[in-house]
């Protein structure tokens, strides 16, 4: 970690900061951002000047594999009451965010927009005229079409929204979806906005306002202010909102200026070039060693851009007084940090991108010459490996084709946002002028060609925190079954919290261990996992094996029972083997109506019997089905209690005897155990109805 300082003399009341101090306090962030909240400019003779030092961290942001998350809600343009903007596309419901969904991810088609500037003075004094219309949901007309067929003088081109000359930048910053697209980054998308269109067609303007203007010293609320300042005072307005989560936004801005990576935030004596390097594990490009800006408040990020502005690679030409000779990416990394299930903390980092494209060149318009020709041909070579990519990948038939993203620069770092897990807005800037037309119709192409590309958004989550969150979820799927497990099998309940090694204070800190640490926590969940299987499977085993043993003691009680009553047969028929009593309604009654206990101290089980049945569990298994028997029994209907019965051999009443049989057999002094060994034939039928447990 690195810290370094940008100093900028700013005069906004934005900034509370001591002109000393190196990371912002939250109290300035939140004190500045009252004043977001309520939406008004501040007093100009609040106006403080004051030299802000931000803290920077060096390194390069890699982002990190996805794992998949869409949110639901849809994108959609509204309409205003300004005239200017009729064109914006009210029924068309785009949705860069369409139907919730783990994998396969949800495709998305690139957001397009048009803005078409106003004619400049030079125009209008040599009388150029407009050649475009706008009839309105999102479509633009052009008239008078340059070398195209004959019958077709004029074409109608559609896209999700088009801002004709008199929109304002609030028109556009309100109704181009950047607003959605904020919000998408804040949720942990990649997120891109880019502009896209010939020399001074008004990219620039879009994006940061018109020249000159931060050496105005403006407000964070000056009307010029292009889509980039909008969107960090957007932003903060949001961050302020969800208070509970935890932000960091890091920021970065470099150009690439003649094909090299220029840092803009960290200039260096020589403007020496950084590389750009594959990132196997993100598997994407990344510029080594790029500066990025921790910013805890709305002035830094603000720095950061102006920063950026003043570093970058103006010059003049015959069609822009001031032309972009260079391509710039501003970017704000956002990571949250959500509270999880079970105390863990989950970071996300969305992505969000400011592309101000250097426009293509007609360089015999232009009349570049020198220097300015030679940053013509790279910003013009780039641009076309541009829209060859943007053509391959919006051709469905070139699907799984080669896209030549290393042949420059600029599509490497672009890759992602065209044809990876990001969201992309694109704003086409054209010029309405007859002396343009062919520009203005090969960018109308061009935004026509991208608006069919499919991009699959997806979150980005650190991999290490989204295993832990799985582990952690299987762990308490796996204790609930353990629990529910031991219940079945009425062990004795370990308490939840003592079978989980790590403790809610622990998980905690989760966000804040090194990577060996969280390494061996995984590794600490994984052992965990594997023992509760164990576990889990071994109480299977073992609840099977009672099963089976209550299984045995059944069949074993069943066949006693058929003995006893084949013996009280042979009783009652013999003369000298006296019956054995006979009980009466009455009687059984009174055995019902006993107390359970009672029942059960009158009879006396061998030790040894009482040893097996303990060891396994055997009276306790079946307290339920001796209880359920006797309440049947209870019942005043019971035909038991209707027919006065006696036992039989009636097969039909052999149920309802049995039971009588048992209750009845209290007094016997033989007893057999539940495994079959001769003692006495009621002994474990007695223990299996009378047992309280
Ligand atoms: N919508 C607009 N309203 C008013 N002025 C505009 C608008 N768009 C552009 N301009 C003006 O036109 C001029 C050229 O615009 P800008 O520099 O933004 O063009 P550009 O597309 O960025 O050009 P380049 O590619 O050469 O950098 C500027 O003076 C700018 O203020």
């Amino acid at each position: 970690m690195v810290t370094a300082k940008i100093t900028r003399v700013c005069s906004s009341t934005m900034r509370n900061n001591s002109p000393s101090s190196v990371v912002s306090t939250r109290t300035n962030r939140n004190r500045s951002n009252e004043r977001i909240k309520q939406n008004e400019p501040p007093s100009e003779n609040s106006s403080t000047n004051s030299t802000k030092t931000i803290s920077k961290s060096q390194g390069s942001h890699i982002g990190s594999p996805t794992t998949s998350f869409t949110s639901t809600n849809s994108w959609k343009s509204r309409a205003s009451g300004s005239g200017s903007l009729e064109n914006i596309n009210e029924n068309n419901n785009i949705s860069f965010r369409k139907i919730a969904t783990s994998f396969p991810q949800v495709e998305n088609n690139i957001h397009v927009v048009i803005r078409v500037r106003p004619l400049n003075s030079k125009e209008i004094r040599c009388g150029d005229t407009s050649t475009v219309d706008f009839p309105g949901n999102g479509q633009i007309l052009v008239h008078g079409m340059p070398n195209g067929n004959s019958n077709q003088k004029e074409k109608t081109f559609s896209y999700d929204a088009v801002f004709e000359p008199a929109s304002s930048q609030e028109d556009v910053f309100e109704f181009c979806g950047i607003k959605e697209l904020i919000e998408m980054a804040v949720e942990g998308f990649r997120c891109t906005a880019f502009c896209y269109g010939q020399t001074g067609s008004g990219k620039t303007h879009t994006l940061t306002g018109p020249p000159g203007l931060f050496l105005q010293r403006p407000t964070a609320y000056h009307k010029d202010h292009g889509l980039i300042l909008r969107s960090f005072v957007y932003l903060f307005q949001l961050l302020d909102k969800s208070s509970e989560i935890h932000y960091t936004l890091r920021a970065s801005f470099l150009e690439i200026y003649n094909e090299k990576i220029i840092d803009l935030l960290n200039l260096g004596s020589s403007r020496k070039p950084l590389p750009i390097r594959w990132s196997k594990k993100a598997r994407g490009f990344f510029v080594e060693n790029l500066f990025t800006v921790v910013c805890e408040e709305l002035d830094d990020l603000i720095a950061v851009l102006e920063e950026g502005m003043r570093n970058r690679s103006v010059g003049k030409h015959n069609m822009n007084e001031y032309s972009s000779r260079s391509h710039t990416i501003l970017t704000i990394n956002i990571t949250s940090e959500i509270a999880a299930e079970g105390g863990v903390f989950i970071s996300r980092t969305g992505k969000l991108n400011f592309v101000d494209l250097a426009g293509s060149e007609v360089t015999k318009k232009t009349q570049s010459g020198g220097k300015t020709l030679e940053e013509a041909n790279n910003i013009n070579k780039s641009l076309m490996v541009l829209g060859y990519c943007i053509s391959s990948l919006s051709d469905p038939k070139r699907i799984g084709t080669h896209i030549p993203y290393r042949d420059s620069n600029l599509t490497k770092l672009l890759a992602d946002s065209l044809a990876g897990n990001g969201v992309t807005l694109m704003i086409a800037c054209i010029s309405p002028a007859k002396s343009n037309q062919s520009e203005s119709v090969n960018t109308l192409r061009y935004a026509s060609r991208a608006k069919k590309i499919k991009t699959k958004p997806a979150v980005l989550m650190d991999p290490r925190e989204a295993l832990i969150l799985n582990l952690k979820r299987e762990i308490t799927t796996l204790q609930s079954e353990n629990d529910h497990l031991k219940t079945a099998l009425n062990f004795h309940q370990i308490p939840t919290s003592s079978t989980n090694p790590t403790s809610a204070e622990d998980l905690e800190r989760i966000s804040e261990l090194e990577a060996p640490e969280l390494a061996e926590l995984v590794r600490h969940y994984v052992n965990e996992n594997e023992t509760l299987k164990k576990e889990n499977s071994e109480l299977y085993q073992s609840k099977e094996l009672l099963l089976r043993d209550h299984e045995l003691v059944c069949r074993e009680n069943e066949r006693l029972l058929k003995k006893l009553e084949d013996v009280n047969l042979v009783c009652c028929r013999s003369p000298l083997i006296p019956a054995r009593a006979a009980f009466s309604a009455g009687d059984l009654e009174n055995v019902i109506q006993q107390p359970p206990s009672t029942r059960q101290s009158s009879i006396e089980l061998p030790k040894t019997v009482t040893k097996e049945l303990d060891m396994r569990q055997i009276g306790k298994v079946s307290v339920t089905s001796g209880r359920s028997k006797r309440s049947s029994l209870n019942g005043k209907n019971h035909p038991l209690r209707a027919k006065n019965l006696k036992p039989s051999n009636d097969p039909k009443s052999a149920h309802s005897s049995r039971r009588f049989s048992i209750s009845g057999a209290s007094d016997s002094g033989q007893y057999r155990d539940g495994l079959g060994k001769n003692k006495d034939p009621f002994g474990s039928a007695v223990s299996l109805i009378g047992d309280p447990g």
